[in-house]
């Protein structure tokens, strides 16, 4: 309000005088304001008195012109009455003049108002005859030429003194009063009308800003107004969402909802607690908890296990906390109980007092069940139910505390099934399981109740034989094992047949704590199945370190591909006759930065187990075939290149494919390639064999059977493979010379060969005797130490050189004579 005043005020003041407000106004400002309010009355009274001051000064020239016109005709009725009177007297003398003058004016003095005065204009010199002794000049004269007797008078006629005079009359008085007068009541009218503007205006501008003032508040309320309606339209609008949230949560919980009064009389039952406790809300409403859902002996059990219990429960929520849920046992309309989670807690009222509680409860029986389950998987495996190796490695520690104690050995078994994945591959991991779960069984009537089975991997088990009397008892029981799997098994109408192989570890003697029993009954375990699978061994350091090196050369072997540790070396391959190099046989090496050059033997077996020897037979192919076309392109050698494969590299589907794409990169023409292949190799699946064999001579490549003699295999059998030579075995051409067997076998052979038109290539061959019988023979062609043991490329390379530079076709020894 004091606000407003200030306005208004401000308001006034620019207005009286047009200063902004705030602004000091100059000194002369407020006299020429005073002046300007003052012009207009001024202005008013000017026009005023100077407009009945007109009127008045023409009404006094009217009545002045009235007034001479009267007194004109009265002197003209004087002088005409002394014309009438004395024309026509003759007068000699000028007294007499006088008197007869004097008679006329004065017989009619008193009635005359005016006075006369007559001079004689008829001498030398005007001669005054008569004046009337009240004669006053006056601008007020008549004056007319008279003649009488002949004389010429000059009447000169003056109003009597009193007579004539220029008094205004009273309208004329009125009019000269009444300008002033008027104008100053209209000039005062107006000053008084104006101020009563301005009044009425800075009313007006008063009420006015007021009423901005009130039009402003009345926005500002209008604006509070609506922002509260709105504030209440989404208060009303989130009530029911709120309300209809609270609904969809309440019928959509998973959870059972109940809600009662102070007195536990339900309110509330929910769709869930409809379903969870078999109930129909409508017969429940009205009915009291918790005695309805809670067993009475459940109530008492949570009593004794949590003292005041359950009822603690409902205790802090009517002393207005939520409880914590708890876990107990509740009861179904239809008797049946089940575990469940439970929490309580208080509803308060719009004044903050206690208007009910409300309970949430869940079925926890899936959970409780999968917590068991949980806890059963921790310890033992899903599939077989035998314990895992976690609780083998509690039941492990707490047999050999109690043999440590008691001075007991004990023995650990451990058992892989041979050739388990075989089964797995073709029959399915189905029929895999079943057979693991029957041999588990098996497994079971094996041994004691106080001795543990159990599975420790895919088709590892592990045997825990705790206070041993002797070793004799471990013996025993894997001896039981390998019997009890000896009758097959029934697996999906399918009769299989699996054997175990069996490494026994003893404690204390091979070891103390449970990891180094563990891995050293690993390692009898392969030694059992090195041994020929289906078979026991006790625990042998010496074979264990072996195995040891083994393993941790195949981890080297892991690196070396990568670290460019391969290498190869060629072995020539000659005629037998003239010593000309007909093939070269690329031959693996190992430059290991500790052990030196390891041979093929040595590391190419556990090549094939890991499975490293497929990327290493790729390289191996590569770098083969890129010599070879090196050397054709040198001009140094044309002969073809020979490859070992293995069976895992022999296995690839796509071999033939990946053969042609390495032709492709190194250049080397497929006639240019031979695959050496092992009869055994050949023979495991002879159809599949066959097909990737035809795949491969398709590509245009040499197919050769090495080692031959090794697996004997019928060689008309063989022909039926797409093969274009044998490589007869080292160990059968190494004592041709002195064992006439052998030497029988090896013509045997060679000589079979050239009836089904194979070619045929003596491996092994050192001396000159045993070239010679190759000779006799018709074997055409031979390898070994006699012409050159396998030379790394650059050496051969330099060799080829040589043989170039020098001209000559063949490698020593030069032929012999036959
Ligand atoms: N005592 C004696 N031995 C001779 C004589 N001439 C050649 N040899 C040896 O006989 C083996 C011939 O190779 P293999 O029969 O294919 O037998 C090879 C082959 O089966 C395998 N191998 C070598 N390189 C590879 C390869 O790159 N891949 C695959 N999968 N296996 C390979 O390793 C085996 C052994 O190879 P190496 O140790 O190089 O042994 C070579 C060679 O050095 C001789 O006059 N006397």
């Amino acid at each position: 309000m004091a606000a407003h005043r200030e306005h208004l005020r401000q308001h006034e003041s620019s207005t009286h005088d047009g200063a902004p407000p705030g602004m000091n106004r100059p000194p002369l400002l407020p006299l020429a304001g005073t002046l300007l309010r003052l012009s207009l009355p001024l202005i008013v009274f000017a026009a005023i008195w100077g407009g009945l001051g007109k009127l008045e000064q023409q009404a006094r020239e009217g009545e002045e012109r009235q007034n001479i016109s009267v007194f004109q005709r009265t002197a003209a009725q004087q002088v005409e009455r002394l014309r009438s009177e004395l024309g026509a007297t003759r007068i000699e003398r000028v007294a007499d003049l006088r008197k007869l003058v004097a008679r006329v004016l004065d017989s009619r003095r008193d009635a005359r108002d005016v006075s006369l005065e007559i001079i004689d204009l008829g001498g030398d010199h005007p001669r005054l005859i008569y004046q009337d002794p009240d004669l006053r000049p006056s601008t007020m004269m008549y004056v007319e030429q008279l003649v009488i007797g002949q004389q010429r008078w000059l009447v000169e006629v003056s109003p009597l003194p009193g007579h004539y005079l220029l008094n205004p009359s009273q309208s004329v008085e009125t009019l000269r009063w009444g300008g002033p007068l008027i104008g100053l009541l209209v000039a005062l009218l107006v000053a008084l009308l104006q101020s009563r503007g301005r009044s009425v205006r800075r009313q007006v501008l008063r009420q006015t800003s007021a009423l901005e003032h009130m039009n402003h508040q009345l926005e500002r309320s209008n604006s509070a107004l609506q922002a509260e309606i709105a504030r209440s339209t989404e208060a009303e609008r989130s009530l029911r969402n709120t309300t209809t949230l609270q609904r969809a949560i309440l019928d959509g919980s998973e959870y059972a909802i109940v809600s009662t009064d102070t007195n536990g009389l339900i309110e509330l039952f929910n769709p869930a607690a409809e379903r969870i406790f078999g109930w129909r809300a409508d017969e429940l409403v009205g009915r009291a908890t918790p005695l309805l859902f809670c067993p009475e002996d459940e109530l008492a059990r949570l009593e004794s296990r949590d003292g005041p219990g359950f009822f603690a429960m409902i205790d802090e929520a009517r002393a207005g906390h939520a409880a914590e849920p708890r876990e107990m046992t509740l009861r179904r309309k239809d008797g049946h109980e089940f575990p469940a989670s439970l929490s309580v807690s208080p509803l308060h009222g719009p004044d903050g007092a206690i208007r009910g509680y409300l309970g949430i409860a869940s079925d926890i029986g899936r959970q409780k069940a999968a917590e068991s389950r949980i806890r059963f998987l921790a310890h033992y495996d899903a599939l077989t139910e035998l314990p895992n190796r976690n609780y083998l490695g509690q039941r492990l520690a707490e047999a050999q505390e109690q043999c440590r104690r008691r001075g007991e050995p004990l023995a650990l078994l451990f058992l892989d099934l041979d050739r388990f994945k075989y089964v797995n591959d073709s029959l399915g991991h189905h029929a895999g399981d079943l057979l693991l779960q029957a041999v588990s069984r098996r497994f079971m009537t094996c041994v004691r109740a106080e001795d543990t089975v159990a599975r420790t991997g895919g088709d590892e088990f592990v045997i825990l034989l705790p206070s041993l009397p002797d070793r004799n008892r471990a013996i025993e029981v894997a001896e039981r094992i390998l019997a009890a799997l000896r009758d097959p098994f029934d697996i999906r109408s399918q009769r299989l047949t699996i054997s175990p192989s069996i490494g026994i570890a003893l404690y204390p003697e091979d070891g103390d704590d449970a990891e180094t029993l563990i891995k050293h009954a690993d390692a009898a375990m392969y030694q059992a199945k090195a041994a020929g699978r289906n078979a026991y061994r006790f625990y042998d350091s010496q074979y264990a370190r072996e195995l040891s090196d083994r393993l941790i050369l195949e981890n080297e072997l892991r690196l070396a591909l990568e670290r460019k540790q391969f290498v190869l070396h060629y072995q020539p391959q000659l005629d037998v006759y003239s010593g000309e190099i007909t093939g070269i046989e690329a031959l693996l090496r190992w430059q290991h930065p500790q052990h030196g050059l390891v041979p093929p033997d040595r590391f190419i077996p556990i090549a094939e187990d890991s499975g490293l020897i497929v990327p290493i037979g790729d390289w191996v192919l590569r770098a083969a075939c890129a010599q070879a076309h090196a050397w054709r392109v040198a001009g140094l050698l044309d002969a073809p290149m020979a490859v070992n494969l293995s069976a895992r590299q022999f296995d690839q589907p796509d071999l033939p494919e990946q053969i042609a794409s390495v032709l492709e990169a190194t250049g080397l023409p497929a006639t240019r390639l031979e695959l050496e292949l092992t009869e055994s190799l050949v023979m495991r699946e002879p159809e599949r064999s066959s097909d990737t064999l035809s795949r491969c001579k398709a590509l245009g490549l040499t197919i050769a059977i090495d080692d031959f003699g090794t697996g004997y295999s019928s060689l008309a059998y063989l022909r039926r493979f797409p093969i274009d030579r044998l490589k007869i075995d080292r160990s059968f051409i190494k004592d041709i010379v002195d064992e006439p067997d052998d030497a029988a076998i090896a013509q045997a052979i060679i000589a079979m060969a050239h009836s089904l038109r194979l070619n045929v290539v003596a491996e092994g061959v050192e001396s000159d005797a045993q070239l010679s019988l190759l000779r006799q023979w018709h074997c055409g062609i031979y390898q070994g130490f006699l012409s050159s043991r396998p030379l790394p490329g650059e050496a051969l390379t330099a060799l080829l050189r040589g043989m170039k530079a020098a001209g000559v076709a063949e490698l020593a020894p030069p032929p012999l004579q036959h």
